[in-house]
């Protein structure tokens, strides 16, 4: 703690780039660190908090909305919390919904003096999807943004792409920041890499990149209509007190993804499925998806929440075929 500030990092990423997945590495990789965590969540259900290992009682959840479009009161409250609350902590994490912009983040750490009094921006850590950065790159803005902001990008999911296009990606990056270190990584593992307490954040870099980007036309003052106007990317939640078919869910998902790769963009989910003790947690990211293992039930009531993120998706259909995935005892025989 440089100055006695607490230090705040703040993660950012598009949509299903790596960011729970580098949070969960970060607390692991320095044990000795005690995390608060702000986790804002684009969608009603909250379904990341549920994902981030060892931190638990430290943790807010801002799902209701996006920190970047309106610095909302949840965010000072959280803030407020946190300082005056029985929270013992010497370190934030603050991770972004993947379509923020985070400048709109940055902004109370440098220009409120009660918040720029407690803490200090120690770095802006952007994660970037290798296999699919360069389309969502032509398709929102937010991705150069994001990357334009950071002082270190995480060049994410190598592993996915051919060596010698990381290589370009890299060159890309730079082009937009040529002050960011770059790193490219798989599964966020950054062992090996010093991330914290480096202080290499500069509001003077923010101001440098930011020149590029016209401002937000205003839109933080506006009610929060203006978030989908500006985004055009909306959120779909659905909770369900049952659990799924697996063989019905993966197969019409696979075709879902596969149909609207153009239009879905994150697909995230806690799910129950029938004869399976374990939860699991499910990850798509345009057409591609995993389903990992998570805890026994146990005593638990099994239920199935799933978030959908994208464009221009139809809710009362999707829930229409969500609902004749449900396991049902008696096989339906109607379409
Ligand atoms: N193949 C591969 N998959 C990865 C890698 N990093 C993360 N993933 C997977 O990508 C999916 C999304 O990762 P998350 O960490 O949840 O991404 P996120 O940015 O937090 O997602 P949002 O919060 O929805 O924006 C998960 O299934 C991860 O396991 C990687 O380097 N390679």
């Amino acid at each position: 703690m440089e100055d006695g500030r607490i230090p705040v990092t703040i993660i950012t990423g598009f949509l299903g780039a790596g960011k729970t997945t580098f949070l969960n590495n970060l607390i692991q990789k320095y044990p000795e660190k005690k995390f608060a965590i702000i986790e804002n969540e684009f969608g009603e259900i909250g379904i990341d908090s549920g994902l981030i290992i060892g931190a638990d009682e430290n943790i807010f959840e801002l799902s209701n909305g996006c920190i970047c479009c309106s610095l909302n009161n949840d965010f000072f409250s959280a803030i407020d919390r946190l300082l005056k609350g029985p929270y013992e902590f010497n370190h934030l994490l603050i991770e972004t919904t993947g379509i923020a912009n985070p400048l709109n983040i940055v902004k109370p750490f440098i220009d409120n003096t009660n918040i720029q009094y407690h803490f200090k921006i120690g770095s802006v850590i952007c994660l970037a999807d290798a296999e699919n950065m360069e389309d969502m790159l032509d398709e929102q803005k937010e991705v150069e943004q994001q990357l334009a902001l950071s002082d270190i990008v995480l060049l994410n999911k190598i592993d996915l792409v051919h060596e010698s296009y990381v290589a370009e990606l890299k060159a890309k990056i730079l082009k937009r920041n040529p002050m960011a270190t770059v790193h490219p990584v798989e599964f966020a593992k950054v062992d090996s890499i010093d991330l914290l307490d480096t202080f290499s954040y500069s509001g003077n870099k923010i101001e440098m990149s930011t020149l590029k980007f016209a401002p937000l036309s205003g839109t933080q003052s506006h009610d929060t209509h203006s978030h989908h106007h500006e985004h055009e990317i909306v959120s779909e939640g659905f909770v369900f007190n049952e659990v799924f078919d697996l063989d019905l869910f993966s197969l019409w998902m696979r075709h879902y993804l596969y149909f609207n790769k153009s239009t879905i963009f994150r697909v995230k989910g806690i799910l129950g499925f029938h004869d399976m003790p374990e939860r699991y947690i499910f990850h798509a990211v345009k057409g591609s998806f995993v389903f990992d293992q998570g805890r026994e039930w146990a005593e638990e009531k099994p239920f199935s929440k799933l978030v959908f993120i994208g464009k221009h998706i139809d809710r009362d259909a999707l829930l229409k075929n969500l609902q004749k995935l449900v396991y049902k005892k008696e096989k339906v025989t109607e379409n």
